[in-house]
């Protein structure tokens, strides 16, 4: 292995990943994130896009000064205001790195109303500019692969003229297969002179389900960086997934003959963090941190794997940080056994932190004949997403119901104050958010309403997800408990918390707000 087969790792969970609908992380989850890909030994992490907003400009100059390891790097459209913003947010990082990007195929080209010429000429002055404040300047032509080769290939040559140490060719709309994606960088490192002194990354979006292919495609043909998110959380259907890359090129070595620096028993705990505060869950089967992705059902699996665990694994589950433990929960556990049971389900806990989940933990065992792994992992998520501090909390909520019809009686904690309302409605849950509208009034429109049993049994605990539009904001909530329905309403209180900080960080009339649309 030579550094020639070095893959840098630049995960951009909190900048693209932070674009999906709904994702919004606070401040503190952003830097909690932050420290975490710092740890597992990201290279690069792109904390934001500074310009955006003051919040995004205060984690990305935050992230900058605690980051340890990782280079950070803010991303910054073409233009001198937004390269400043992002060079004053970095540049208090040991290793700081502007990305600034403009959008090159003819469609993305509309869009600044540019032609091929002025394009060109305003991909030199802000290379040139972001080159002068920061020896580590990144630049993407935005839609690289739908745009026209050889315009491709001279704006490159340009950005690397002016100073770009990396080129990222994105798949902006994920449109590229793999083969395509491979020949676009060994056609970039023919053609374009000084290709070969500057590193290429890729940065694929999984429209059509083939990110992870295609950037594993760019790797072979040359490419030594791979943009990438955590869960694969992103714009639309997301980005290449980090886990699902490193992963690749660690179980198939001998013919991806590439290292990252990541430390993969890090995965699990950063996905389940990741699923927790983006309110993004994680699908069952997705690959390598999907609940399911080491379970064996079938008997014939069970049987071989019983035999050899290699005839149907292809890694083990504590390579990504998943340990099996003989340690049975329940409500004679104590402190010790619950913070060796979540270190082995990857969550690392202070003392403080163990003390208020163990207050939690105990309350589930006393309603839980047996309390599973995926209860834990259920309970850390909840109590991720739903805090003392918050402003709206649930204090008591009674329901009836039955043939006889569906009422709700809810008390919530709205700042210091205990409100009180009664409803009916066409059914439990909606007589309770009917309850919240009451107490709480808002216009916010609900998208998603999604129920899901964590293990089996009458007795299973339900996790809610909770997905909320208003005025362009989409916010989501999440929770847990062995009553569906008092999950229900505090996984759409969770919502409208979030809502609350929104509200505040954006204003009525902000720039910032996401726009939504929906074509069906
Ligand atoms: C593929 C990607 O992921 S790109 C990154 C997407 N991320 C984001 O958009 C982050 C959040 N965005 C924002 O907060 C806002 O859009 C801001 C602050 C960046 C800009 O807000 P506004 O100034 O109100 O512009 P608005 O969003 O309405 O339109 C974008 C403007 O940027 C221009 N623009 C877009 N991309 C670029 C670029 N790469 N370089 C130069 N100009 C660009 C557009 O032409 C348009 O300007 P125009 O109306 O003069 O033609
Ligand atoms: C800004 C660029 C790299 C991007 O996110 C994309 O093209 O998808």
């Amino acid at each position: 292995m030579t550094d020639k087969n070095r893959v840098l790792i630049f995960d951009t969970t909190l900048r693209d990943g932070e674009q999906s609908p709904g994702a919004t992380m606070s401040h503190a989850e952003k830097l909690e994130i932050a420290q975490m890909l710092d740890e597992m030994g990201v290279d690069i992490i792109e904390a934001g896009f500074p310009i955006a907003s003051e919040g995004d400009f205060a984690a990305v100059s935050e992230i900058a000064r605690q980051a340890q390891n990782a280079q950070v790097c803010g991303l910054a459209r073409a233009q001198i205001p937004d390269i400043d913003r992002c060079w004053e947010a970095v540049k208090h990082a040991r290793r700081p790195r502007i990305h600034t990007f403009i959008g090159t195929s003819p469609l993305h080209r509309a869009i600044p109303n540019l032609d091929m010429d002025q394009m060109a000429e305003r991909i030199h002055q802000t290379v040139t500019h972001a080159r002068n404040l920061c020896d580590n300047v990144q630049w993407s032509p935005m839609d690289a692969t739908r745009t026209e080769h050889d315009y491709l290939c001279r704006v490159v040559e340009i950005a690397i003229k002016a100073g770009a140490t990396t080129i990222n060719i994105p798949d902006t709309v994920g449109y590229t297969a793999p083969r395509e994606s491979a020949d676009l960088i060994r056609m970039l490192l023919e053609r374009v002179p000084g290709a070969d002194e500057i590193i290429f990354a890729t940065h694929c979006h999984n429209d059509l389900g083939m990110a992870t292919a295609n950037a594993l495609a760019a790797v072979e043909a040359g490419a030594r960086q791979i943009e990438c998110t955590i869960n694969g959380l992103g714009e639309r259907a997301g980005n290449t997934a980090l886990e699902e890359v490193v992963m690749a090129m660690r179980v198939r070595n001998d013919i991806m003959p590439y290292q990252t620096g990541i430390d993969t028993t890090k995965i699990i705990g950063i996905s389940r963090r990741v699923a927790a505060v983006s309110g993004f869950a994680v699908q069952y089967n997705k690959a390598i941190v999907g609940k399911n992705a080491f379970l064996h059902e079938s008997g014939i699996h069970q049987d071989g794997v019983l035999k050899n665990v290699e005839t149907f694994e292809i890694m083990r589950p504590a390579d990504i940080g998943l340990n099996e433990t003989n340690i049975a929960m329940g409500k004679h556990s104590g402190r010790a056994a619950l913070r060796a049971k979540l270190r082995d389900l990857g969550y690392e806990v202070g003392d403080n932190q163990l003390k208020d989940v163990f207050v939690r933990f105990k309350a589930l065992a006393d309603r839980k004949k047996e309390v599973y792994d995926d209860d834990i992992v259920a309970l850390m998520q909840d109590s991720a997403a739903n805090t003392d501090s918050d402003h709206l909390q649930v204090r008591h909520l009674r329901v009836v119901c039955g043939s006889d019809g569906q009422s709700a009686a809810l008390t919530l904690l709205v700042g210091d104050e205990e409100k009180r309302a009664e409803t009916t409605g066409d059914g439990p849950v909606d007589a309770c958010f009917n309850a919240v509208r009451q107490i709480f009034p808002h216009e916010a429109r609900l998208l998603l309403y999604q129920v899901h049993a964590v293990t089996e049994g009458t007795d299973a605990q339900a996790t809610v997800s909770v997905r909320m539009e208003e005025d362009g904001r989409i916010v989501t909530g999440q929770a847990a408990d062995t009553d569906t329905i008092l999950a229900s309403v505090k996984a759409y209180v969770g919502a409208l918390n979030r809502l609350i900080v929104r509200r505040e960080m954006t204003g009525p009339d902000s720039d910032a707000k996401q726009i939504s649309m929906y074509s069906h």
